[in-house]
């Protein structure tokens, strides 16, 4: 990933640090001094030097015979903290541009009372899991949050990538990291939060975690806002629209940083 111009990282981008309400630190580091920042919300902000290069599409051979046939579509891996949007913005992304094709995830979380089974996750057994990894059936998978193993179907990916269609993983910081590793032409975009104190009130405005899992996902937050850098473009979510316009364009664009 070439990356010559460094936005240093999430805690430029006006993220301080606190805490929940009435509750005691988390984390005693000290990542952020909080000083202004010149990101502007809702514009993405270049983590490469060269992004939007007129590269051709680098998910592979871009037509090597001559023939016209469509080049594979190019993968984006969307990650960022919890609760800063990413399931919001994929569902939004999900309703408003069906073409695109949102990765769904196999994982031994319990389902919520409002997801299906298929839709917003593959909700499988230990051993289930377990198997999919023996058989190399995940792209990539990590335990997240210390609570549930998550992982992705490699096969729907590559098939989807290889009839054109743009295809969108939103999985967290290590599963991010391993693709980068596995299918290092992807592109890896990082959803921002405006700030910290809007991360802490869009987790605790969710309401699906009890105050000590919470706390938990605040601590792993602090390291995936320092994670920032690692990712060829942020967007900040400050609205859902906005945010998902953003993605949904460098979705559909071949190439932001000259990656083949
Ligand atoms: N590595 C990895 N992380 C995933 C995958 N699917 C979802 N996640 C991440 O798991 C985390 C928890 O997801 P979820 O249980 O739906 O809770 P929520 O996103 O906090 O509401 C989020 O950070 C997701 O990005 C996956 O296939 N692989
Ligand atoms: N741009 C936004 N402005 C205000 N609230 C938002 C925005 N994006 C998401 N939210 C809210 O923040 C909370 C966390 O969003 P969610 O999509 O569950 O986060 P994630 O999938 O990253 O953990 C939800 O209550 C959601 O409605």
């Amino acid at each position: 990933m070439s990356r010559t111009e460094t936005l240093s990282g999430s805690l430029d981008t006006g993220v301080t640090m606190t805490t929940l309400p009435n509750e005691p630190a988390s984390n005693d580091a000290e990542p952020n001094s909080a000083g202004p920042n010149g990101a502007e919300p809702n514009s993405p902000r270049p983590n490469s030097a060269e992004p939007n290069s007129a590269e051709p599409n680098g998910a592979g051979p871009n037509d090597p015979d001559g023939t016209g046939a469509r080049p594979p579509a190019r993968l984006t891996v969307l990650a960022g903290p919890t609760a800063v949007g990413k399931g919001t913005v994929a569902a939004d992304i999900r309703e408003r541009f069906p073409d695109i094709w949102i990765s769904v995830s196999a994982t031994t979380r319990k389902p919520r009372p409002n997801e299906v089974h298929g839709v917003h996750y593959l909700f499988v057994s230990d051993a289930e899991f377990d198997r999919m990894i023996e058989a190399g059936e995940l792209l990539e998978w990590a335990v997240v949050h210390k609570a549930a193993r998550y992982g992705t179907p490699r096969q729907p990916v590559l098939d989807k990538l290889g009839t054109g269609r743009p295809a969108l993983l939103e999985i967290d910081l290590q599963g991010a990291r391993q693709v980068r590793e596995t299918m290092p032409e992807a592109q890896f975009v990082f959803l921002a939060p405006p700030s910290w104190d809007e991360l802490v009130r869009r987790l605790v405005g969710r309401g699906t975690e009890t105050a000590a899992e919470r706390e938990r996902r605040l601590e792993t937050a602090v390291l995936e806002l320092a994670a920032e850098k690692e990712f060829d473009v942020t967007i900040v979510n400050a609205s859902v629209r906005a945010a998902a316009d953003q993605l949904v364009k460098l979705i559909r664009s071949p190439n932001i940083s000259g990656k083949s």
